[in-house]
Order: C-alpha cells, then structure tokens, then sequence
C-alpha cells in the first residue's frame, strides 16, 4: 500500500534536500533504527547498500529521502528523527526540527515536552480498566483483557452499513481525503470508553513499529484523551489540555500549548458527548469546526444524541454486541489474566438463562467478576440479575449526580412499570405514545436500560426507545411485580397463559421480595395447576422436550429458602414422575435439586437424559441426585463419544449398583472399539436400553447377562451376527422369569421374530415391541401365544412386511386382549383389523408408513369411537396419499368423541382452510387437552384466512400447541 506523508515533512526534507544528502552517515547503526522501526524494509536495506557501494553514500541517501521515506506511513518522519538521534546524528535531526518549527512557528522544546508528558501519562493512567468505577480496587489490565473490535461504518444516509476493523478509523473512506470529524456511537457498557482508552494508550506506547500497517494512530504526533465534561467551562482545547491531561507543575502555558495544537498533526479523542452536551459550548465549536478545523475529532456518544450534527462528521461508526467469537475471545482472555481455568467462564455462555447477557461487553465482564468472586451467585438468576442491576444503579446515580434512593423512587420505579407494560404486548421498542406518560423520560432513559433510537422517515422524524436486552425487560417486569399488591398480583397471574408460553417473568425476582408466605403457596397452586405439574409425565423419548410443567422448578429455583408450607403444596401436588430432558435450562435443574431437598415419600422416581453433554456442571448434578433420599434417580440417558467415556459414565455413576441409578439407556451411535478394562454394570441394572446397537457392542450386551433385567431393549438396532443372537437368546433364557419388557426394533427392514418363541416362554412379559419381516408360520404361533396369554399392557409391532397371517394373528389376537393399553403400528393397513375396536385402549399410534386412504380412515374412525379411555393419539398420515375432506371431517368428529384425550399428535396432515373449522370444533370438544401438535402441513392449501381461524385454539389456555404450518 502507498502511504502519503504529511505535506509540512514533505516540504521540509525537500528544503533540506543537499543539507541531508551531504550530512547524513548512512551507518550501520542508523540502518539498524529504520529498519527496527520500519521505516525501511530488508529490500530497501539491500538496495541502498547497493548503492552505496557502486555510486555513493549521497546517491543512497538521494534514494531514501526521494523514493522510500515518502512512500511510507505517515508517522514514518518522526520515526527517521528517532533514528537520526538515536544513532549519534542528533544534531540532524534538531535541524530538521527547527526547519520544521520555521514552517509552522512552534517551541520544538515544548512539543517534544508535551508529547512526553502525554505519553507516560496514557501509558500509567489508561493501563487498566475499572469496569465499575465507584470500585477502584477491581481492575483489568487493559493490554491483556482488552478484544479487538469491529465498527460498522455508515455508508450513506440511509443507514448502509460495512463492516471494518479498528486499524481502519482514520482510513480515508467515501473521498480520499483524510476523516477529520468522526462519531463512534454505541449502546451503554458496549465498549466506547474502552476503544477510546485503548487508542491513546497505544499512542502512549510510542511507535507501532512494523505492525500497523495503515494510517494508524501513531501517526498523529498528539492524541489528546477527554471525557466530555473535561470541556466544560473550558474556553478553549489548550485550556482543557492544561487543566485535563497536564500536571499542574508542567509549566506550559495555555499560548504555548495553542502553538503545539496548532503546528501540530493532533487527535482529539472526547469520549461520552452523551454524557456532558448540555452548554458545551466549546465541544460544540469543536465538532462544527469553528475551532480546530484541521485537527481530527474522534467523538463518542450513546445512540442519537447528535442528531443535528450528523452532518458535520465526515466518518460514522457504530459499534455493535460482541458475536459469538467475540465472547468466547473475552473469557479466554479474562481467565488467562485472572490465572483460572477458562472452562466455566465458557459454559456461562451456553447458559441460556443469561446468553442474553453476554454479547454487552459491560455485562459479560460483571457476569465473569461475579462468578469469579460468589459461586453462590451462580446458584439463582434472581441473584445474579439484582448484582448486575445494582452495579448499574450505581452507575446512574454516580452518572446522574443523584442519591441510590433518589435514583430508585424517581427513575427506576417508573421504569419497572413501563418495563412490565411494554412485557405485556411483548414489546422491547417503544414509542412515544407508551413514553409520553413517563415523567422525567430523558432521565429514566440515562439510567442505562434504555437506548435513543431515531427512525427517519422522510416526513418527520419518529423517537423510539429500546431495551437493551430482552432479559432486562423481564427483570424489570419482575421488579414491577413484586411490587404490586397481592390482589392485582393473583389477579394478573390468573390471566396468563401458562402452557407452551414461558413466564420467565415469574421465574425473576417476586418470590424472594415476599414475606408473607400465605400468598406464595397461593401463587404456587395456582402454578401448579395451570402448568400440569401433578400430572403423569410420559417417559422420555428422543423428542421430548422441557415443558411448561417445569415452570414450578424454574420458580424454585429462585429461592434462597423454600418456605414450609409452600414445601406442602409441592409435596401435595407431586407428580407421579419426573423428566429432566437435555435441552433443560440450568434453572430447570437448580429447581430440582431444591425440590430433592424436600421430604417425599416414597420418594419421586426421575428420568434424566444427560445426551452428550458431560459438562462440570451436569456431572455434579447426577451425583447430587443419586445421593438424594427425596428422588429415586430411575433411569439415565447417556450418549458417550467413545468407549472410553462409557466406561467412564458407567464407573463414575455407579449405573447398576443398589445405592445408584438401575434404569441406563446408552446411545451406542459413536461407540467405536472396546474398553481395555473389563466392562460390568452393578447387580441391581433392571433395565437396558440400547440405541444403535450393533454387532461391535456386544460387550455391553455381555456385561448385563446375569442381571436381573426387567427391561431389555435394543432400539434402531442394526444387523445380528450369530455370537449376537445367541448371546441375547442366553440372556432372554437366563430372565425369562423377570423380564417384563422386551424391545427389538429397527428401522432398516430387520426381522426379530426369531425371538418369538423366547417371548412366548417368558410369564410375566407385558410390554412387546419388535419389528417382523417375513415371519414364519412357527413364530406366527409363538405370537399368538403372547397375544392370547391376555398378559401385554403394551404391543408395537413394525412390519415391512405384514403377511396375511401377521394380519389374522393380530385381528384375531385382539378379541383376546383385555389389558392391551397401548398400541403402536407402524407401516399397517387398517382396513385389515377391524377388531381393533374390541380393544380398550389409552395410547394408540398408527406410524408411518401406515397406508391411510379413505377406507382406512373410515375403519380408524369407527374403532376410535369404541375407545372411550383414549388419552393419547397420533397419527401419521399417508402422505402419499390425497384424502376426501368429508374423511377427514368423519375422522375428527370421531376424535371429538375421546372426551379423554389429553395429547393429540398429527403427522403430516394436510390441513386446508376447508377443513380448519372441524379441527376447531374437535378441539372445543376435547376439554381435557393439554397438547395438541401437528407437523408439517406440506400442501399450500392454508391460507392465511384459514390460520386466523385455528389461532383462537393455538392460544387456548392450558394448551400446549406446536404446529408446523405453511402458509400460503
Ligand atoms: N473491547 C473490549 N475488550 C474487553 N472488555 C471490554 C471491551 N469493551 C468493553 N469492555 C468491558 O466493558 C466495560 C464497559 O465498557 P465501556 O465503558 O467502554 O462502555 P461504554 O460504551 O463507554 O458505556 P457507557 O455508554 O455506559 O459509558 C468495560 O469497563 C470493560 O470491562
């Protein structure tokens, strides 16, 4: 890249031109300085020298000051001045200087003064950062801490943006004229201060040696660092400089000062215009150029407090939230200049309850201080956001020159509230209408929370406000709520909807405000009610997910203590069982361990699905409740990456032994290889489960052969070898008597009905799934004997293949099956079973592949209307296949008639606006529903008429909806 030098050193080493050429001593030691400090490069090295050697030392020197200095980057002069001192040639350089002084009339002695005093001034004052300035003795070494940032320069009035980097600041950009006014704008605690803090302090350093490579702030022979209010009754920049940045012995007067700005290539940095515009008058002559027009201005401010003055700046940046690599670059380098391990200041950014947080780099360095200092503070969201805010109220008051109580009864009080309406119509902008009612809005917006924004429209300008984080509005919510009365608290919170639809608002602040405890069990009851907490949960499955049921843990979770009576209220209402699914929040699982804390008994059994997540954090989690007394930890879901980390998992949870965990479901998916150590469960395993087994993991299989299982199931398993089948023929004959469920199913055509004839002997088996590919007539026979034996709650079957006979096994089988309770198909075609309506069934699917047509509907709908106890159905439907919407309408009808369902769940439904009224009125009719899901709608046949039409049930209360819709 070519760089221009200034024109004033231009012109001076063209005066000086035959001076130079017949003074200057190439030496070593000079060439050793410019090429140390990069004004010269190896090839210009050897070049010189070249001609040095064939023509002369002024020929060389001819070369330099014509070819090589002028090219390189601005600061390059002052640099050769350094040199020329620096390699016994000072008296040079003092003439190159007083040629200088001639063209611009300043004391060269106070220049080099100044700039001195200026330097170790930034180098010692601006080293360290003070995120919370009011505490002076939490400090960050600025160098070490410090992440670079990106800028995004505005390019036209429309606000087009592009992205650029720091070095790129005082890069010419739309002309190429040098910027000489510049606007960084950004959010409060978004990093402004630190990038002005950052610029002097490297000017501070002296040169940037090779490293910059562009126009770069060491360019400037001064940078002169303020805050805004430096400015202030201040009638002129040199008076600010004298009082600001000098110490008061310095002995430069304010004319000499004006002389050096003047002669000079100055930056002026004046951080936080937001802060102290107001009758500044000698700021604003700066920044319309009435003052100083030549010098460079760089100026930052929150969002929009300059908007008549826009014009004036020929660069505007602003400066956004970290992104993600960004974060992860803030806590590596907190933790490596903290000395600690960088691992737990990495998972904070997964932890959803507070990822919100994280991209403001203000927040993300107290989250960091926080959870360095209190690992308590971890333990509750409530605790951790009342840190931050007080952080930030203290701020403000030290901002706004007003007492903490002041600042809460005049600004924050005000604010809670138009947090919590603007949270009602899920709003973070607000307009003017909303603010218009606010006294004191400017000021309740300094606080911090909310920013400016400006919309500009070609009429007329509108004012906008925005909450910085949506987290905060929640929080602030919180606070409003807590601070209602009870009456109008209960009042609200019966009208929420609970279901599908976090309030995470609850789960902030209230409870911990209360004393009376009286309202809290009110308010939890209420909670528990409207969220199904009691109810029975099914197990989990690979796409459960966390559900408005775990409202109550997040709540918990909040509280330091849990109070005895609000205690009861949970123990009264407990549930049957309960799931802790992988994508839980770390809230979900504090709610839990405090719930452990509480006396139930028997104790509650609980599933935990820990998938492939062996976090710190995760890990103590089990250990704390495989200790617990209150909760039985039932079963546990593990998807180790290797054989290693399953052995691991199975050693360090103790899976099989009495006092642990019994129930183990492994996804074998990754397991490659075989442990070197021998591999065994404790003697208590009752239950295995296996997804994606195969052949390679048979050592698993071997290790539970003489456990006493009760439940053996091999899940999307691949093809048997012989040593397979064998082994679980040994296993299946060595349990027959405890086994009580078996699973055998596959995705990829397999056929298990070899196993048959070891089900049939087993007594007490009450749960079969298995999947059949051409089956023999003696396993048909071995079938019927399990289907007669009246002794199954459970049966799927997936066949690829139904034969004749599997249909007559079944149809007839279901004469005889008075304790079938659920019922899965998959790949079957109704029209084959018509008994099914003799069966008394909760739970039945029909899955895919299930051949679906009009006829198969019409024998669907007449089974459904005979099952009266129906709670859970899904259907998928053939999606190959087009239906007659009268079917569908039959269908429904027939599905309104299951007054006791509770989960509904289509799949692949075409669901066109003809038929959205009867699927509203099934639901209407369907009074104990709690979720209704139904998943993707690939015809276009919805419209949005339609979809206004379904939304009054999408939003039913106590609903939990999920549908997949495309809309036309
Ligand atoms: N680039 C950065 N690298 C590391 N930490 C940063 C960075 N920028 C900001 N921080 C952290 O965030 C804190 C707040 O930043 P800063 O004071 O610069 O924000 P600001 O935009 O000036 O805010 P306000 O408008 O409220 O004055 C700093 O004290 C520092 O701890």
């Amino acid at each position: 890249m070519e760089f221009k030098m200034e024109d004033r050193h231009t012109e001076c080493l063209v005066k000086n031109r035959s001076f130079l050429c017949s003074k200057i001593s190439l030496s070593t030691g000079l060439l050793a300085k410019l090429s140390e400090s990069g004004v010269i490069t190896d090839e210009h090295l050897q070049k010189l020298q070249n001609i040095e050697r064939n023509d002369t030392t002024k020929a060389a020197v001819l070369e330099f000051l014509t070819e090589v200095l002028p090219r390189r980057a601005p600061e390059a002069f002052n640099l050769f001045l350094e040199a020329l001192c620096e390699s016994a040639q000072k008296h040079i350089a003092d003439h190159l200087k007083k040629s200088l002084g001639d063209v611009c009339s300043e004391d060269a002695g106070t220049f080099e003064r100044l700039r001195e005093e200026l330097r170790s001034h930034y180098e010692r004052r601006l080293a360290s950062i003070r995120p919370m300035p009011w505490q002076q003795d939490i400090y960050l070494n600025l160098t070490d801490v410090f992440v670079e940032r990106q800028l995004n320069l505005k390019t036209n009035y429309k606000g087009d943006e592009r992205i650029v980097t720091m070095d790129d600041l005082f890069t010419p950009q739309q002309t190429e004229e040098i910027p000489r006014r510049l606007l960084i704008e950004g959010n409060p605690g978004i990093g402004k201060s630190t990038i002005c803090q950052t610029l002097a302090h490297e000017w501070g350093k002296q040169s940037c040696g090779r490293h910059c490579g562009t126009l770069c702030v060491h360019s400037f022979d001064l940078v002169l660092y303020f805050h805004a209010g430096d400015f202030i009754a201040e009638e002129s920049v040199a008076h600010a400089v004298q009082k600001h940045l000098l110490p008061s012995d310095c002995r430069i007067t304010t004319s000499e000062l004006q002389g050096v700005i003047e002669a000079k290539n100055v930056l002026i940095i004046v951080d936080a215009f937001d802060e102290a515009n107001a009758g500044n008058r000698t700021l604003d002559r700066l920044i319309e150029g009435d003052i100083l027009r030549h010098k460079t201005l760089l100026i930052t401010s929150r969002p929009n407090f300059l908007q008549n003055k826009l014009s004036l700046f020929d660069s505007k940046f602003k400066v956004e939230g970290y992104d993600k690599e960004e974060q992860l670059k803030h806590v590596k380098r907190y933790a490596a200049h903290q000395n600690i391990a960088s691992a737990p200041f990495e998972s904070m950014l997964k932890e959803r309850s507070i990822r919100d947080l994280c991209s403001n780099p203000l927040n993300l360095t107290l989250l960091c201080l926080l959870r360095e200092e209190d690992t308590q503070l971890r333990n509750t969201r409530t605790a951790l956001y009342t840190s931050i805010h007080r952080i930030i109220k203290e701020k403000a008051a030290k901002r706004l020159k007003l007492i903490e109580a002041e600042v809460e009864e005049s600004l924050l009080r005000p604010l809670y509230r138009f947090a919590f309406e603007a949270h009602r119509e899920n709003k973070t902008v607000v307009g003017e209408n909303d603010f218009k009612k606010v006294k004191n809005f400017q000021q309740v917006c300094e606080v911090g929370y909310l920013t400016n924004e400006v919309i500009i429209s070609r009429l007329q300008p509108e004012k906008r406000f925005q909450f910085t984080h949506k987290t905060f509005v929640e929080f602030l919510t919180a606070k409003h709520i807590a601070e209602m009365d009870r009456e109008e608290r209960l009042n609200w919170m019966q009208h929420l909807r609970y279901a599908n639809y976090h309030i995470r608002i609850g789960g902030l602040a209230i409870y911990d405000d209360f004393n009376e405890s009286a309202e809290l069990t009110e308010m939890a009851s209420l909670v528990i009610k409207e969220t199904h907490f009691s109810y029975e949960h099914y197990p989990i499955s690979l796409d459960s997910s966390c559900e408005a049921s775990h409202q109550l843990l997040r709540l918990i979770a909040e509280l330091n203590v849990v109070p005895p009576e609000l205690a009861d209220v949970i123990c009264k209402g407990r549930p049957p069982l309960i799931n802790i699914h992988y994508y839980c929040s770390a809230s979900c699982r504090r709610g839990m361990l405090k719930l452990c804390n509480l006396r139930f008994q028997p104790p509650i059994p609980m599933n935990v699905d820990l998938r492939d997540s062996r976090d710190e954090e995760r890990m103590s989690f089990v250990q704390k409740l495989i200790k617990c007394k209150s909760i039985e930890c039932a079963k546990i879901w593990i998807v180790p990456d290797d054989h290693t980390e399953l052995w691991n998992d199975v050693r360090e949870w103790r899976i099989g032994q009495a006092n642990s965990v019994q129930q183990v479901s492994i996804h074998c998916g990754y397991i490659r290889g075989i442990p070197c150590e021998e591999f065994s469960f404790g003697n208590h395993l009752s239950e295995l489960q296996l997804i994606g087994f195969q052949p390679s993991h048979s050592y698993v299989l071997e290790a539970a052969l003489h456990k006493p299982l009760t439940s053996l199931q091999l899940i999307d398993c691949d093809e048997l070898d012989d040593g397979c089948i064998s082994q679980i023929h040994q296993l299946l004959r060595n349990q027959r008597q405890s086994l009580q469920r078996v699973q055998l199913t596959s995705p990829w055509h397999q056929h298990f009905g070899f196993f048959l004839a070891d089900f049939a002997q087993m007594e007490n088996l009450q749960s079969l799934e298995i999947s059949l590919n051409d089956s023999t007539d003696e396993e048909m026979r071995s079938l019927e004997a399990i289907l007669k034996r009246n002794k199954l709650s459970k049966l799927t079957i997936d066949s690829r293949d139904y034969s004749g006979s599997l249909y007559s096994v079944l149809n007839e089988g279901f004469n005889s099956m008075s304790s079938l309770r659920e019922l899965h198909l998959e790949c079957v075609d109704i029209i084959h079973l018509p008994n099914l309506r003799h069966l008394d069934l909760i739970n039945f699917s029909l899955l895919r592949y299930s051949i679906l047509n009009d006829d198969g509907i019409a024998v669907l709908s007449d089974v459904l209307r005979s099952w009266r106890n129906l709670q859970h159905l899904r259907i998928d439907f053939d999606y190959d296949v087009s239906v007659a919407e009268c079917s569908l309408r039959k269908l429904f009808e027939a599905i309104a008639g299951c007054h006791r369902l509770q989960i509904l769940h289509f799949q692949w439904l075409e669901m066109a606006d003809s038929v959205v009224p009867s699927v509203c009125e099934m639901i209407e009719s369907l009074k104990q529903l709690r979720k209704f899901t139904s998943i993707w709608q690939r015809d276009e046949s919805l419209t949005e008429e339609g979809f206004k039409q379904l939304e009054p049930i999408i939003k039913r209360n106590g609903l939990n909806t999920c549908m997949d819709l495309t809309l036309m």
